[in-house]
């Protein structure tokens, strides 16, 4: 299960992201810190697409993919230093797997602004600024130990020290992390240094109600910039719609001209940037499943999301993309019409597929069987 965490100014709009996309209560007040815990929640994604095989094999339960949500304090200028609630929030967020950045683009006069204005890009900035600091201390501090070691010229160290002092001119020229490889000889570095801005970043414009779901052009130019991506949110209206039901809510969503819902959006931008694909297992009578695996999976690998005896005794992948199963109306439909092909060890995962896995089942011992 992936980690996301929330970051942003206080009163940016964190916590009612994050009640929005959990439908978990976290507490929303207009005024900064209110958030000093992190929320935490492990929130399903729902997947139309699952809904419809499901369907059409007559499995059940349908079980989605889950991710894990992590609402943190906010943050303020000088946070690398400890202020605000500075250190402990940075290794909240070192433990995450993709970074939610969310910066106010609303104007609601009663709701105070850290700096009294509202400027997108001057908080991403800053809030940037900050990440970067927290980088390049932890930096600093490993690459003393990384030259002493280096001394030896063993070849890991060497190459460790170099990638070192290459980060840390590129974290000083104000650029992020991402983007700069591991090096081949010190693999483990760039995880055991786990900076943050080597993280994913989606950006989420918290915009006002009613305005067009669209981040501003000037924060599109400025994460384009930074590889990262960004989309638009009106946070506290999306928390309001999860508080109702879903049928009205849904009802809501339409009136608005919402054509998803903010989960779908906001988790499919995560899943996109951290380079996720789902694919499908379902049985007659049985679960139907949603598994998230990196992009370039192998259908043996992805055989061990189910059981690893699967990986282990892999023979062969029984694929058909979702939408043509849905299509054919059956199995035996698509594969009448060869939509559903067999695929060996090293076939490619995509997203939408549905595997089924044909394996060899462990033996089992002599000991066992008897007993
Ligand atoms: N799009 C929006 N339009 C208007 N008001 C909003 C919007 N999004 C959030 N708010 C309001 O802004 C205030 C701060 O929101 P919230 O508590 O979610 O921020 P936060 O980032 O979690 O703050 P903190 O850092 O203090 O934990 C709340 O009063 C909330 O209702
Ligand atoms: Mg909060």
């Amino acid at each position: 299960m992936k980690r996301i965490g929330i970051v942003g100014l206080p009163n940016a709009g964190k916590s009612s992201l994050f009640r929005a996309l959990s439908r978990q209560a976290a507490e929303v007040a207009p005024y900064p810190f209110t958030t000093v815990e992190p929320n935490v929640a492990v929130v399903p994604i729902p997947d139309p697409r699952l809904d419809q095989v499901a369907r059409v094999l007559n499995a059940s339960p349908v079980v989605y993919e889950t991710i894990e949500l992590r609402d943190i304090a906010g943050l303020v200028r000088g946070a690398h230093r400890g202020e605000g609630l500075g250190n402990r929030f940075l290794a909240q967020i070192r433990e995450v797997d993709a970074v939610v950045v969310v910066v106010r683009a609303f104007s609601a006069p009663d709701v105070p602004h850290p700096d009294g204005r509202v400027d997108p890009v001057a908080d991403a900035e800053l809030l940037e600024t900050e990440l970067l600091f927290a980088d390049l201390e932890r930096v600093e501090e490993r690459l003393e130990r990384a030259r002493r070691r280096a001394r030896s010229l063993e070849r890991a160290a060497v190459a460790e020290r170099d990638w070192l002092e290459a980060l840390k001119a590129r974290l000083e020229r104000g650029q992020p992390a991402r983007g700069l490889e591991p090096p081949e000889d010190a693999p483990q570095a760039a995880r055991e240094l786990g900076a943050i801005t080597a993280k994913p970043f989606l950006y989420v414009a918290n915009v006002d109600e009613g305005s067009a779901l669209e981040p501003p052009a000037e924060l599109v130019a400025h994460v384009a910039r930074r590889g990262a991506h960004a989309i638009a949110v009106s946070a506290r209206l999306e928390a309001e719609l999860a508080e109702l039901e879903p049928a009205e809510a849904e009802a809501m969503r339409r009136d608005l001209g919402f054509s998803e819902g903010v989960l779908e959006r906001v988790v499919g931008a995560a899943f996109r940037l951290l380079g996720l694909v789902v694919f499908f297992t379902a049985h007659e009578g049985a679960e139907a499943r949603a598994h998230a695996v990196p992009a370039g999976t192998v259908a043996r690998r992805a055989a061990r999301e189910v059981h690893s005896d699967m990986e282990r005794g892999f023979v062969a992948a029984e694929v058909v993309a979702w939408n043509d199963l849905v299509a054919a109306g059956s199995l035996q439909a698509a594969r009448e019409r060869a939509l559903l092909r067999t695929e060996g060890r090293d076939y490619l995962v995509r997203d939408g597929d549905v595997l089924r896995f044909r394996f060899t089942p462990p033996r089992v011992s002599a000991g066992r069987a008897a007993g």
